[in-house]
């Protein structure tokens, strides 16, 4: 059994807490190999942002968790080094399963579990989460549960349906289960795909496709329910068409890619959403960058020298969502 707190992480209570009163949403970002880790921490340490470091099943498959828990460690010390003497990186399993997972994971040192049980009955969802959540919080880790089902591919389950969170339902389940936040569904899905073309309108000037706008009644209804109760939006990448431009200029085929537009998530920001996940975005710049470089440079058969750029790019995208986005940089507690 390793705690977290002997690596230098921290769990999600206090970051929450400031994000909720200040208006702004601690970034959550997904990372399965060493580029995107370098590019979140060169990122939020000198933009002095705190960060939700994200473990998938993708990820866990690929990376291998244990792998990826000892580079998360290795990130304390990385931010350190890069003059962010208080770092405050959460450590946080992304989309766990079982309790079995979710328990794995905080005995590996994780300071945060997502337990998604979003896809089962109501009661059992309850009674999932709550076992989760008495567990994790004898080591002070953090639980995210969910309410509501996102459309598209969700743990990769193909679900043609989204049901948004039933307002209804919030207090009841945050009660029950003792949660520390809350995943809601109120129109973001995951992936480069988040809208069918049949449910957007295409801007005459552009060409573009333009999507629906999220549900902010449901939001608003489920921040009256739970005053200050820390939310989550989970598929939150805007999906930017410079990347999608630059991937089908070479050799990509992503036709209609479309995410979510950025003034709805720095509206969602300002609000009780205090969490907002973020994937999709990095695995479009990174790929979009390696295209071009190979494009470019058809000789280059050194790896360093298409995943440079690509780590750069991911590192201005990671940045720009900080800023104008997510509005957490120099929200460090401690900023010396
Ligand atoms: O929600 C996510 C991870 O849990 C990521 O969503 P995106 O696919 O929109 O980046
Ligand atoms: O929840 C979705 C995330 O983007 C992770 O996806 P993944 O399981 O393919 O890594
Ligand atoms: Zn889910
Ligand atoms: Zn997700």
């Amino acid at each position: 059994m390793v705690n977290y707190k002997s690596l230098g992480l921290v769990n999600t209570r206090e970051m929450f807490k400031r994000a909720i009163n200040g208006g702004w949403a601690v970034p959550a970002f997904n990372f399965n190999n060493l580029e995107q880790l370098q590019a979140i921490i060169k990122a939020t340490s000198e933009l002095k942002s705190p960060v939700i470091l994200q473990v998938s099943k993708g990820a866990r498959n690929y990376a291998n968790q244990t792998l990826l828990r000892y580079m998360a460690e290795g990130a304390v010390e990385y931010a350190k080094e890069l003059g962010c003497n208080h770092p405050e990186i959460a450590l946080h399993l992304d989309h766990g399963d079982s309790f079995e997972l979710c328990k794995n994971c905080v005995d590996m040192g994780f300071s945060s579990v997502m337990i998604d049980g979003s896809s089962l009955p109501y009661d059992e969802n309850v009674a999932l989460t709550k076992q989760v959540v008495d567990y994790a919080h004898q080591y002070d880790v953090t639980v995210e549960g969910e309410l509501g089902v996102l459309a598209g591919v969700e743990d990769e389950v193909a679900s043609e349906v989204s049901h948004y969170t039933k307002p209804e339902e919030v207090i009841d389940f945050t009660t029950k289960t003792g949660v520390d936040s809350l995943a809601i569904s109120i129109g973001t899905s995951h992936g480069a795909y988040k809208f069918k073309p049949e449910q957007c309108t295409r801007d005459p000037k552009t060409g573009r496709l333009v999507p629906p706008p999220l549900a902010f009644d449901v939001l608003d209804e489920i921040m009256q329910k739970l005053p200050g109760f820390p939310i989550v939006l989970h598929g939150s990448s805007s999906v930017p068409q410079e990347y999608v431009d630059m991937i089908n200029q070479y050799g990509g085929k992503l036709p209609d890619a479309v995410g979510i537009p950025e003034e709805q998530l720095r509206k969602a920001a300002n609000s009780a959403v205090c969490k907002i996940n973020i994937d999709s975005d990095s695995r479009l710049a990174f790929t979009a960058a390696v295209r071009k470089t190979l494009a470019e440079k058809p000789a280059e058969f050194d790896p360093r020298k298409y995943c440079g750029p690509a780590r750069d790019l991911m590192e201005e995208m990671y940045k720009h969502k900080i800023l104008d986005v997510l509005g957490s940089d120099n929200k460090l507690a401690q900023l010396d």
